[in-house]
């Protein structure tokens, strides 16, 4: 027996050894979502984000707003006030954990009072559209996967071929048919968004429901059977009238609105002979090519100082959290530390 032991003290050893502190974790969190009893353990020593009906709770102290991890003790404790079982743990959704192991979970409380939570926790469920650009960046982007996590078990309560009720494993990772054998796995909507430069300028544009004065890069979802390049190249033509010439990768993000989108973001090149820009006025209500100094002058501006004493707007560009500021400011860079391409 002792034996045993040792060889498997041994193979765990050399699994701490030779594995980094990431691929470890990566693991633990894998094995949770294939191992329900393994994560029914973890919920009793994990911490837990709540929402209410999709809005994280947030607590304001001075001026900042940060998110607030509840241990599982103080999780029963508000369920307890509720005359609430701890079953209710079991609607929680795996979404991270730490590098020492303790799982998180996110949790919907929609069902509950939600002024008693607020008074109780001494905080507020804010709408995502807001608490996503007001905690620290590492947050708003695990308040994004939570949210679209929760979302999607949300809407996904039922088979779409038997209309029976699907069920979740404990991580939430996947929910099952019964009737059907048919398990749902959580998704996204693929987005292209496209930062169109003729080399010296670049294209951006506006839809009638953005905010007054506020220009973003080019952007579209995926047709089924596309590939990201043929999904760019078509949203330019179809919303500008122009021609991509080449086009590469920058980087992607989970993007939750309107509900879960993984932006997939590119710059792209037009040649140069067709610069007229032929704008779909259907999907654009403006689209127009900016200077280098129009675009420095544009990142400086915050919204609030956009508005001119004549009623309209200056140009001002998303903020730091979308993927669509670092397109623009990776053009910046290309600008000011590299001569012009010649097409
Ligand atoms: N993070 C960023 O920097 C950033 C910047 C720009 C746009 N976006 C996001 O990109 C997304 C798409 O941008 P868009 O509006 O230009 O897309 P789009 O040009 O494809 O037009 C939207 C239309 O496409 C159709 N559509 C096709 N497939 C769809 C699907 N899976 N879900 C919803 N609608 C679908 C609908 O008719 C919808 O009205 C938006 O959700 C927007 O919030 C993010
Ligand atoms: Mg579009």
């Amino acid at each position: 027996m002792a034996a045993i032991y040792r060889a498997a003290y041994r193979r765990a050893a050399l699994f701490y050894r030779s594995h980094s502190t990431y691929v470890r974790k990566m693991r633990y969190l894998n094995k949770l979502k294939e191992d329900d009893s393994l994560c029914r353990q973890a919920q009793t020593s994990g911490t837990f984000y709540i929402f209410h009906n999709l809005s994280p709770f947030l607590q304001k102290v001075g001026k900042k707003y940060s998110i607030l991890q509840l241990s599982a003790a103080e999780m029963k404790r508000i369920l307890e006030k509720f005359k609430e079982t701890e079953q209710w743990i079991e609607k929680s959704v795996l979404i991270g954990c730490s590098d020492e192991h303790v799982p998180h979970f996110a949790l919907d409380l929609g069902a509950l009072e939600r002024s008693v939570i607020e008074v109780e926790l001494k905080g507020s469920f804010t709408d995502l559209r807001k608490a996503f650009f007001v905690v620290d960046e590492k947050d708003s982007s695990l308040l994004a996967s939570a949210q679209g996590l929760l979302r999607w078990h949300d809407s996904h309560q039922y088979c779409s071929k038997t209309g029976q009720p699907t069920q979740k494993n404990v991580a939430g990772s996947k929910r099952v048919c019964h009737a059907s054998g048919i398990t749902y796995y959580p998704q996204m909507s693929p987005v292209v968004i496209i930062l169109v430069s003729d080399s010296s300028r670049c294209l951006l544009a506006r839809q009638a429901s953005f905010p007054q004065g506020m220009y973003t890069a080019l952007s579209g979802f995926c047709d089924i059977g596309e590939a990201v390049e043929e999904a760019a190249r078509r949203e330019v033509a179809e919303e500008v009238g122009l021609e991509v010439e080449s086009l590469w990768y920058s980087a992607s993000q989970h993007w939750p609105f309107p509900s879960s989108c993984l932006m997939i973001a590119c710059h792209a090149l037009v040649r140069r002979q067709q610069l007229e820009i032929s704008m779909n006025s259907l999907e654009l209500e403006e689209a127009r090519w900016f200077g280098l100094e129009e675009i420095m002058e544009g990142l400086k501006r915050e919204p609030k100082s956009a508005k001119q004493d004549n009623g309209s707007y200056l140009p001002w560009f998303p903020p730091k959290q979308a993927i669509a500021h670092k397109l623009i400011d990776e053009w910046v860079k290309q600008q000011t530390s590299q001569p012009p391409q010649v097409l």
